[in-house]
């Protein structure tokens, strides 16, 4: 069962339709690169979960085709079952076994891991998910962001070459998210193996993905780097209010009196807000459009800290609210998206290759 042209990737060919009535189809052809994070976001009924269940194989497409690297998991006339497909899995509720203590659902995952394929330890997982002072405990004594933090323990622990996450932080209310989301970034930036992850939060994708598939009524309608396609003119995405980029770079300097922290990316630098950072670690900061503003020359009188250097590239209009215009400017090779009124579009003559001064607030730059 050996298919010698597809490597270190995830190749999935379904089509799936619950029935006539529903209305409903998924037809997909997808090549995702097994490394990692992958989101798959999208509105409700847009085929999301269907496209996860189906590579678990708990769906069937009868004409599919999935294989990961060189396994195939399903082809026209084989099937791998379920418990034999190397994934973990990770619901909107934490499914515990509720008799047992959380370490008892841990031991459970050991029992049945790829001994032969192990990527990642007991202890490794313990620390990454913050669990060991709650490993006695029984999931009805623990909250809501705990019990899915003991769930997603005993998935990794399975040793999955794939670990499929179907919204896990929709069953948690918005204070529960906060405390689970920087869990789930160190498991994005830290584990090695990669992950599938399912949401309809653009906030959460924007913050753990690498790369996105946009699903619209079951069908692909964009996919490409996280990074790229947020800074791109044309997608769903750029006709967000909120629309926001995101720009990596080195932590270069930090200012314990100010409790602020400089990122270098090329030649220039943004100033943000202190936060666990530390000196030398990479890191990926969300810039906001609304929070960027356009000038034809750098001023020295007032608050703002953060004064890039930029060239205008591109530039849309907004079709649901013509007063403004979204404007894609390059700090170097680095996308920023600037949404500004069409009266400050015309009152600077933007156009197309004009270098301009992109101002950010410090306090706006999210890390
Ligand atoms: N077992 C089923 N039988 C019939 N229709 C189904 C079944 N499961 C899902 N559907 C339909 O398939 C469509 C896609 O559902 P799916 O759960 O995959 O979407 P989703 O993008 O994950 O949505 P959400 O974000 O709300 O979870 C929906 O219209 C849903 O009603």
């Amino acid at each position: 069962m050996v298919n010698r042209q597809s490597t270190n990737r995830l190749e999935v060919k379904l089509t799936k339709q619950y029935s006539e009535q529903s209305g409903f189809s998924l037809d997909v052809d997808l090549h995702i690169a097994h490394t990692g994070v992958t989101a798959l976001f999208g509105p409700s009924g847009s085929g999301k979960t269907t496209f996860l269940r189906c590579v678990a194989g708990l769906e069937r497409s009868p004409q599919g085709t999935i294989n990961l690297n060189n396994e195939i998991w399903q082809s026209r006339d084989f099937w791998l079952p379920t418990h034999q497909r190397p994934i973990g899995y990770v619901f909107q509720e934490a499914s515990l076994f509720p008799h047992l203590t959380a370490d008892e659902n841990l031991q459970f995952a050991i029992k049945r891991a790829n001994k032969s394929h192990a990527i990642i330890t007991y202890d490794e997982v313990i620390a990454l998910m913050n669990i060991e002072p709650i490993l006695s405990q029984y999931p009805q004594q623990l909250s809501g962001g705990e019990r899915q933090r003991v769930a997603i323990a005993r998935a990794l622990l399975i040793q999955p070459q794939l670990l499929l996450m179907d919204e896990p932080l929709a069953g948690l209310d918005d204070v529960l998210k906060q405390e689970i989301l920087p869990y789930l970034e160190q498991l994005c930036r830290r584990c090695r193996i990669p992950i599938l992850y399912v949401s309809h939060s653009l906030d959460e994708v924007i913050r753990l993905a690498d790369y996105m598939v946009v699903l619209n009524k079951g069908k692909v309608v964009e996919q490409g780097e996280t990074q790229n396609l947020l800074g791109t003119l044309g997608t769903s995405f750029s006709k967000y209010q909120d629309a926001s980029v995101l720009i990596s770079g080195t932590v270069e300097k930090q200012e314990s009196q100010w409790t602020l922290s400089w990122m270098n990316f090329g030649s220039q630098h943004i100033v943000f807000k202190q936060g666990n950072e530390q000196l030398g670690d990479t890191v990926r900061l969300r810039v906001q459009s609304k929070d960027v503003s356009l000038s034809l020359s750098k001023h020295n009188d007032s608050s703002i800290l953060n004064k890039l250097s930029v060239v205008v590239d591109d530039m849309e209009e907004d079709q649901q609210d013509p007063s403004m215009v979204m404007v894609r400017v390059l700090a170097e090779s680095t996308p920023i998206l600037a949404r500004i009124t069409s009266l400050s579009a015309h009152n600077l003559k933007l156009k197309k290759g004009q270098s301009l001064i992109a101002q950010i607030k410090s306090v706006a730059v999210l890390s």
